[in-house]
């Protein structure tokens, strides 16, 4: 049997795929505001009627206009309509990120636009129709899901994360490289225009879920968590790199020779690693995903700012995370500071 996705109605399961869901793609300072409005503006030469289309206030309008002036529809257009819908879905995609994402998440299903109204575009509603948009769809997933971000992180699906600071939207997401499953916590709604405080999250399962006062994490955690729903909107990616990318067992490993007298870098290089292993290129397609081009980024780790600007991603504010100092880990916080270069105030760590 083959592996199908069939779309149609924009508000269904799929339903971005479609030519009437709402996608923005601007065009010589001009915002159309779905590919079919553009789509059949193109079968006119007169610009009146272009601009009527152009103006139609939903796609079915648009699709009714250009039936009703079916007689001055433009001589070649039934040799130009499929380059036009191929530039056009393209657009669509590539102006509108998330939905490019949506699109690679397909993965190597079969696209149809079931369709019991039309046999061109769609399967003609029993399978016997040329499906020439699922066919456009599936060559620019093609291209999609060869090109970065895109291929960076699969999105997999977002659910609701209610916490004791407030509700997010978790976004659960495959990293292509490793297989490892990501998070976004999402709090508020994010404005394009209006960088988000965020925090890039290591994981650390003996800080941020057993309490470990070894560390500063898991009170960079929740602190991280609730200065974002203060902040109103803001996103906590929670990354599964644990023991700063040497693994669960290896930090034990490195716990155990920090028992004994080493350092926390020390103890990384005298297990045969660096003293940080973590690679963060793959933010950047969550970062994409959620249309994130600047942020204020709580950190003091100086590598997780150069990982953010060199996703292209502008860092209006960088927001100090001093949390968590005690007795336990003042020597881990003092070697933070000196080795790797974290940026503390010196009460912090004095
Ligand atoms: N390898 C290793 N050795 C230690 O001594 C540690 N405390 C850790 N902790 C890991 O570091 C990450 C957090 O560091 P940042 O605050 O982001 O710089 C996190 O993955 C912890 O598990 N690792
Ligand atoms: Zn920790």
């Amino acid at each position: 049997m083959i592996d199908e996705i069939k779309f149609y109605e924009p508000q269904d399961s799929y339903g971005f795929l479609s030519n009437f869901a709402p996608a923005p793609i601007t065009l010589s300072d001009v915002v159309w505001p779905t590919s079919e409005h553009y789509y059949h503006a193109q079968k006119f030469v007169d610009p009146a009627i272009q601009q009527q289309i152009f103006n139609a206030e939903t796609p079915d309008e648009a699709f009714n206009l250009s039936r009703q002036y079916a007689d001055q529809v433009k001589d070649d257009w039934m040799e130009v309509r499929e380059a036009v819908m191929r530039y056009i879905v393209f657009e669509k995609f590539r102006q509108n990120p998330r939905l490019a994402h949506l699109l690679v998440s397909t993965g190597d299903r079969v696209l149809t636009e079931h369709s019991h109204k039309d046999a061109f575009w769609g399967d003609g509603g029993d399978g016997s129709g040329r499906n020439t948009l699922g066919k456009i769809l599936m060559e620019v997933r093609n291209y999609f899901s060869n090109k970065e971000p895109y291929n960076l992180v699969h999105f997999v699906e977002s659910a609701k994360l209610p916490t004791q600071w407030g509700t997010f939207q978790m976004y659960g997401f495959v990293e292509q490289a490793t297989g490892k499953e990501h998070l976004a916590l999402v709090y508020g709604d994010l404005d394009p225009d209006t960088p988000p405080l965020i925090r890039l999250h290591s994981e650390c399962l003996t800080g941020d879920a057993l309490f470990s006062a070894r560390c500063d994490c898991g009170f960079q955690l929740s602190r991280a968590m609730e200065n974002i729903v203060n902040a109103g909107s803001g996103v906590l990616f929670y990354l599964r790199q644990e023991g700063r990318g040497i693994g669960l067992i290896n930090k034990i490993r490195a716990y155990h020779l920090q028992d004994q007298g080493a350092d926390t870098v020390e103890a990384n290089e005298r297990l045969g690693f660096a003293a940080d292993m973590r690679d963060y290129s793959f933010c950047r397609g969550m970062l994409s995903f959620l249309n994130i081009k600047s942020v204020n980024l709580m950190t003091n780790n100086p590598r997780k700012v150069r990982a953010i600007e060199s996703a292209g991603i502008k860092i209006e504010k960088r927001v100090p995370l001093q949390e968590g100092n005690n007795p336990h880990n003042e020597n881990y916080l003092k070697t933070k500071a000196a080795k790797l270069g974290h940026m503390f105030d010196k009460e912090f760590i004095k």
